[in-house]
């Protein structure tokens, strides 16, 4: 979670008369800017005046600003009047940010005492009082600093409108490492939570998280080769710069005339081939023996078909025809496309947010570019975590294991969908080594996908580990939808970057779906591409019954002589396996079950989403 913009108010009628007076304010940029490395940060200096400082935080909310810290005006004289300011301008109060504050400072000196600052919310801005001197402003900052992240992040995700999530925000605030790290200590597995702690989430809440949150991804280009640049998003259009063709060529095999000439017969004064040029002027009466794609020579206005001619005289050994006859008279331009005819010098070859394609690489080569720049995409490592897997290549199982099949099938799905990633192999179920492993995958990727140990295991660490060894952001711990209930997306900062996680459940299909709706999704909003799979209505073949949870059933579409495809449900859906997944065109969208709907009827019309090959 990145604060985009962050507001420091000065307020003292001293350094508003001299800004360079002002101390704390500077103090503050820098304690900010180390913080939240991408934001906009901007500064005023305004003095002790009621009405000017509740019209300046105004103005800042109104700007969409993240976080306001102000700093003086919050003693006992007459002329501090910020707190009373901030309260006429904020909708909620958070108080608990200014006893932390007292209590705190409190400890260092008795002067705390004199303070009197406010905290609180004016729409999407947090907004801190500060007291005015530097050391006051160094030490209140690292007060708060803890709670910025998760504060900014739960105002501006609009998560506070979620009740759901705001309530999971709030646990996860709470979830100490002492309270997770119960459930690490195997000796009291009796005492871990019973429930789990995480709020169910609906899908359209979830996805409403995930874009949210991917809005943040600071967009930018790259410069890529035209043949690496497949389904890329194009970033700046690209403009002719050489009219196509860039000479006047002939659309058939026959021969360049004047129109002028009309019809009969002509001298072959010479021939010119694709690649070959002719340099004389063509004279009244004759032609000029030409191929497809080869420049006209200068004089020449049309060409006649071959068909339309007739021969009148050869050499002897008719390797060179000399006389032929012209049937019908051609008109002007016939059979020409004069330069520019295909693109024009400067046409847009590309515009911007195109999807490239394999027509555009051609253009683009044809017009001589080698590069494109195109919106950058996200950087995705794929980490499995279980202390039951083995590597594929291991020839033989081991006891209670098996194969680690969800890091191979990731980034194949991924790769299908036009993003690469690097693989981070498997993390046992430990702490530390789940710590560790996250770490590596940070250091190499923007968004981290792992699989496994996100349920109510004692050993289903991810959570935990997220909380306490990264500081994340959960901004969700389940989702109601089957397969893939303990879907978990977070987010936290790692060296001073954002890292975006997507840890999913470990069952096979759980992970290809959830990678699908989720992972693939956020990819795509980082690119500024629509964000959902497109849909179709498709007719159920065979009954189906329904979930207490909505459903994503994996199917094949047969295209038959009834208006709608036909969709086959590729057999036993259990999340474990897979086989239901090999060849899915679409993923059904299956509603829950309801008092007065508990199974599809065959023939039942519904939607399907469209995430794989249509045919075979
Ligand atoms: N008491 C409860 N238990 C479970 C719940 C629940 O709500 N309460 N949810 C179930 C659901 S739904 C799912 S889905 C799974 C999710 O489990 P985890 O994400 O914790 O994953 P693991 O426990 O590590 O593994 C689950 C399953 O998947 C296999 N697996 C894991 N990784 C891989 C891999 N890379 N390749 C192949 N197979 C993998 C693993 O061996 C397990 O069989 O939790 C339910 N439990
Ligand atoms: O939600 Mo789990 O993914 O059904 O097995
Ligand atoms: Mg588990």
């Amino acid at each position: 979670m990145t604060a985009t913009a962050i507001s420091i108010i000065t307020i003292s009628d001293t350094c508003s008369k001299d800004a360079s007076s002002d101390t704390s304010g500077p103090t503050l940029v820098q304690l900010t800017r180390e913080m939240f490395p991408q934001s906009l940060i901007r500064t005023t200096v305004i003095p002790d005046e009621r009405e000017v400082i509740e019209a300046m935080i105004k103005e800042y909310c109104g700007m969409d600003v993240d976080l306001i810290i102000t700093t003086g005006g919050t003693g006992l004289s007459s002329r501090d009047v910020t707190p009373e300011a901030t309260k006429a301008v904020i909708e909620r109060e958070v108080p608990a940010i200014t006893v932390a504050l007292t209590t705190e400072s409190l400890k260092k000196t008795p002067m705390a005492m004199l303070s009197r600052s406010v905290a609180g919310i004016r729409d999407k801005t947090l907004i801190i009082n500060f007291p005015g001197s530097k050391k006051a402003v160094i030490e209140c900052f690292e007060i708060v600093r803890p709670i910025l992240n998760h504060a900014i992040a739960i105002i501006k995700n609009e998560i506070t409108k979620v009740k759901s999530v705001h309530n999971s925000m709030q646990l996860d605030h709470v979830c100490s490492h002492k309270k997770f790290s119960s459930n690490v200590d195997l000796s009291k597995v009796a005492l871990r939570p019973r429930e789990s702690p995480y709020p169910m989430l609906q899908m359209a809440e979830a996805f409403k998280v995930i874009d949210s949150v991917m809005k943040e991804w600071e967009k930018s280009l790259e410069q890529v080769k035209i043949e690496d640049s497949m389904g890329c998003i194009v970033g700046e259009p690209l403009f002719a710069k050489e009219p196509m063709p860039p000479f006047p060529a002939s659309i058939k095999d026959g021969y360049a005339c004047l129109s002028s000439d009309g019809a009969g017969v002509r001298r072959v004064r010479t021939v010119v081939r694709a690649g070959e040029t002719s340099e004389a002027p063509l004279e009244p009466g004759e032609c000029v023996r030409i191929n497809t794609g080869a420049p006209l020579p200068p004089g020449a206005d049309c060409v006649v078909q071959v068909e339309d001619t007739k021969l009148i005289s050869a050499s002897p050994d008719n390797k060179t025809e000399l006389e032929v006859e012209i049937i019908k008279a051609p008109k002007a331009q016939q059979d020409v496309r004069p330069i520019g005819f295909d693109v024009a010098l400067g046409a847009e070859l590309v515009g911007e947010g195109a999807v490239v394609d394999a027509a555009v690489i051609g253009i683009l080569a044809g017009a001589g570019y080698q590069h494109v720049r195109v919106r950058t995409k996200p950087t995705v490592a794929i980490l499995s975590t279980g202390n039951e897997l083995q590597d594929p290549s291991e020839a033989t199982l081991k006891p209670a294991h098996i194969r680690d099949s969800n890091q191979m099938m990731l980034k194949a799905l991924l790769k299908e969908n036009g993003y690469p990633s690097v693989c981070m192999g498997v993390a046992r179920d430990e702490a530390s080594e789940l710590a560790t492993s996250l770490s590596d995958a940070f250091k190499r990727a923007d968004v981290v996908v792992c699989t496994g140990g996100v349920s109510m295991g004692e050993k289903d660490l991810l959570k935990p580990v997220l909380l306490q060894d990264f500081g994340a952001t959960l901004h969700f711990g389940r989702v109601c939808m089957k397969p893939g209930k303990p879907s978990t997306f977070a987010s936290c900062q790692f060296q001073g970057r954002t890292k975006y996680i997507f840890a999913l459940p470990g069952n096979p299909v759980s992970a290809y779906v959830c990678c699908l709706l989720f992972v693939i999704r956020a990819l795509r909003i980082c690119e500024g591409r629509r964000s959902d799979f497109p849909r179709m209505r498709v007719r159920l073949n065979n009954s189906f019954p329904l979930d207490p949870r909505p459903e994503y059933v994996r199917a094949v579409l047969r295209f038959t002589e009834d208006d709608l495809p036909h969709a086959e449900v590729l057999g036993n859906q259990c999340s474990s396996r897979l086989l239901s997944a090999c060849g899915a065109s679409v993923l059904l969208e299956l509603p829950p079950a309801s008092d007065n709907l508990d199974c599809l009827p065959a023939g039942h019309v519904l939607p399907a989403i469209i995430t794989g090959r249509l045919e075979h």
